[in-house]
């Protein structure tokens, strides 16, 4: 279970995306947010921007759908080349189909849940998927505090990814930082989100460099 580091560049400065998405060479995805004012009470940005970001950035592409109709919209982020598109499942009416699109189209498919969605009903679409992402916030803004509720399902998701090879990869989204990193890699995450804990820092390289030691030492 290796420690991936994926930053949001919703906490970067947007003014200045490509010089910010530079500044952590060292993480090993990039974290994009879409938001449509939809399915969360925010507005960020679409496919013409991620595009724009593909070729801007050394990284890949980790594109996190927080939108309604998401079985209508993801493939297309897949076809324009991000490497992991995640949709979520209280959004989603035909999850399987879209994954398995979304996965046909060479990209990695992730499926998202808030904090108050259970994880066991979807034990039988873990074969479906490549990443698990468990929302440690209400989706649509960063800079929250973590909720500690979700370390129990942490925990589960785990477990039940175990049980299925082991393979899928468990990435937590939401108030992650140097101090609640720990917390995460120890109850079972190893694909860790972190926007205002990376741009929120003076030294973005560094701030990626100590989340990775924390979650290593701990997982
Ligand atoms: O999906 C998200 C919010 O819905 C963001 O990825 C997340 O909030 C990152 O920001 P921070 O690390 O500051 O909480
Ligand atoms: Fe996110």
């Amino acid at each position: 279970m290796a420690v991936q580091i994926s930053p949001s560049i919703l906490s970067a400065d947007f003014a200045r995306l490509a010089d910010e998405v530079a500044a952590v060479p060292n993480a090993d995805w990039l974290h994009v947010d879409v938001m449509d004012n939809h399915f969360v009470p925010n507005l960020t940005l679409g496919l013409p921007i991620v595009e724009a970001l593909l070729k801007a950035a050394a990284l890949p592409i980790d594109c996190h759908l927080m939108i309604t109709d998401p079985d209508r919209w993801a493939p297309a982020y897949a076809e324009v080349g991000a490497g992991s598109v995640t949709i979520h499942a209280e959004a989603s009416s035909a999850p399987v189909r879209t994954l398995r699109e979304i996965r046909s189209l060479g990209a990695r498919a992730g499926l998202a849940l808030n904090p108050a969605t259970a994880v066991e009903p979807y034990d039988d679409l873990i074969g479906e998927i490549d990443m698990l992402l468990l929302m440690t916030v209400e989706p649509g803004f960063g800079g929250q505090k973590f909720l500690d509720m979700v370390l129990p399902k942490i925990r589960r998701a785990r477990g039940l990814i175990e049980r299925h090879g082991g393979e899928v990869w468990l990435q937590v989204d939401g108030g992650v930082s140097a101090d609640t990193i720990e917390r995460c890699a120890e109850a079972g995450a190893d694909v860790f989100v972190a926007g205002s804990a990376v741009y929120g820092a003076d030294d973005r390289e560094a701030a990626v460099a100590s989340l990775r030691s924390l979650a290593e030492g701990a997982a």
